[in-house]
């Protein structure tokens, strides 16, 4: 999936320290918002480099087949922790390609713990991807690509804004 023009990217000085949480973008996001009435609510905390993390604790709500995570939901929740990586570059993004291999069911009741990396860039174009385990990083139970494109978050959600959700507390995006 990677290009051959592929470039490499320098982590912003002024992106968040390592070891402390990224900000939130969206407070009614269903990947990270606090205040979604469903949602994720990851925390993805950034790591040394271009490195992220971030832990999810699989809710019973959350199942697909009997006693399982959903697919669905394990592919949003690297759409989370992804997503957010970029913002070690400074760029807001959305995802353009997302890919999974689910190498072994996830049972409810475990906590999945996601490492998360920038690969490089092509122009507006962020390579990433992220591993996910339960807690023995040697025995991995999926691992995704996915490409994301930076933009201008004004420009972006324009024609949208009227229909947003907001929270009484909400923090804009
Ligand atoms: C969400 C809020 C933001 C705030 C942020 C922070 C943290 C958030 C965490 C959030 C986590 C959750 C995040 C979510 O869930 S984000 C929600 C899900 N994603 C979307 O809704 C995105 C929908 N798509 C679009 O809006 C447009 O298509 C975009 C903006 C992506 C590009 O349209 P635009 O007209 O602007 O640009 P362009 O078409 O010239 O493309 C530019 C370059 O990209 C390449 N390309 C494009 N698509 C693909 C593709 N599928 N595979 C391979 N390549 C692709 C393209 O070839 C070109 O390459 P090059 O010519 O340079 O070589």
């Amino acid at each position: 999936m990677l290009p051959a023009d592929i470039e490499p990217v320098i982590r912003d000085p002024k992106a968040t320290p390592p070891g402390h949480r990224i900000d939130l973008h969206h407070s009614m996001c269903f990947g990270c918002g606090s205040e979604a009435p469903v949602g994720l609510r990851i925390e993805v905390i950034a790591g040394e480099g271009l490195t992220v993390t971030a832990a999810m604790k699989v809710e019973d709500w959350m199942q697909g087949g009997p006693g399982v995570i959903h697919g669905g939901v394990l592919s949003a929740a690297f759409d989370e922790v992804m997503g957010t990586s970029p913002l070690l570059l400074r760029k807001p993004v959305v995802t353009g390609h997302l890919e999974i291999d689910y190498a072994k069911p996830i049972p409810l009741g475990s906590t999945v713990h996601f490492t998360g990396e920038i690969l490089g860039g092509v122009r507006r174009k962020v390579y990433t991807r992220c591993v996910a385990h339960l807690g023995d990083p040697a025995n991995p139970v999926a691992a995704a690509h996915a490409l994301f494109i930076a933009i201008d978050l004004e420009k972006h959600f324009s024609g949208y804004r009227e229909r947003a959700v907001h929270s009484q507390h909400q923090n804009g995006a």
